[in-house]
């Protein structure tokens, strides 16, 4: 007799959620980062508009500590935190100065519509739902981006001595950044378990919509997109 192997529901989400990933891996932003030939107006509304959006972001990991039921989970959200503060957003930094502009601008950057509705959808469920709610709604932004960094190193790595943004890339492919994002799949799964379908299909319901949000996210910075009025 065969063994039969249970899906983690890890596996479900990633499966689930691929038609959204692959617009995200073709949106011309992505591809044209990988390439080395986005503009860089384009390119700077996005490091922008991502530091702010950091900001808020690095407030899910602190409340990933807060919810987290033991020791070693909290460390691990504490070390996610330090990473996005201090790894993550010194990248945005460092490639500000080099277009001239300074700390105190990027940190003024007012949030676009997209920004602001994707931070509060997070922010939301962080004052409201469980730490398996708050894990759904952040993964996305950690696997995905993850995801992306292998994915250009493949399809543009041959090219990448003479990419403009080749920093970007190598940040998002990096160990730290695969460690965090598989550390933080096991803990989904860890959550996950033995949960109704009920509750699973909230789950997938966050991860889904964080993940169209990553969509929208692309598509405002390459239309660099403002409020209107
Ligand atoms: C819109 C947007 N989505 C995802 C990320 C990527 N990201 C945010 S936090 C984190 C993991 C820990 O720092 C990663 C990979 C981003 N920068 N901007």
């Amino acid at each position: 007799m065969g063994t039969v192997k249970i899906k983690k529901f890890t596996e479900r989400l990633f499966e689930n959620v691929q038609p959204i990933w692959e617009k995200n891996h073709n949106h011309p932003f992505v591809q044209e980062l990988g390439r080395g030939q986005l503009a860089e107006e384009k390119f700077i509304h996005y490091m922008k508009q991502d530091y702010v959006y950091l900001i808020d972001y690095a407030k899910l990991f602190a409340v990933g500590v807060l919810k987290a039921q033991d020791l070693h989970t909290m460390g691990k959200f504490a070390q996610i935190l330090d990473e996005t503060l201090n790894v993550e957003m010194e990248l945005h930094r460092q490639f500000a100065a080099e277009f001239g502009i300074s700390r105190k601008q990027l940190e003024a950057t007012k949030p676009t519509p997209v920004n602001l509705a994707y931070t509060r959808y997070m922010l939301n469920v962080a004052q409201n739902g469980s730490l398996a709610e708050v894990v759904a709604c952040l993964l996305p932004c950690a696997w995905d981006y993850w995801e992306i960094g292998k994915l250009l190193r493949k399809q543009y790595g041959n090219q990448i001595q003479t990419n403009r943004y080749a920093k970007w890339i190598e940040t998002y492919d990096s160990e730290t950044f695969a460690q965090g994002a598989k550390w933080l799949i096991q803990l989904m799964d860890e959550l996950a378990e033995g949960k109704p379908e009920r509750e699973l299909a909230i789950l997938e319901e966050h991860f889904q919509m964080t993940s169209k949000y990553e969509y929208l996210f692309w598509d405002m910075n390459y239309y660099k997109q403002e409020w209107p009025i």
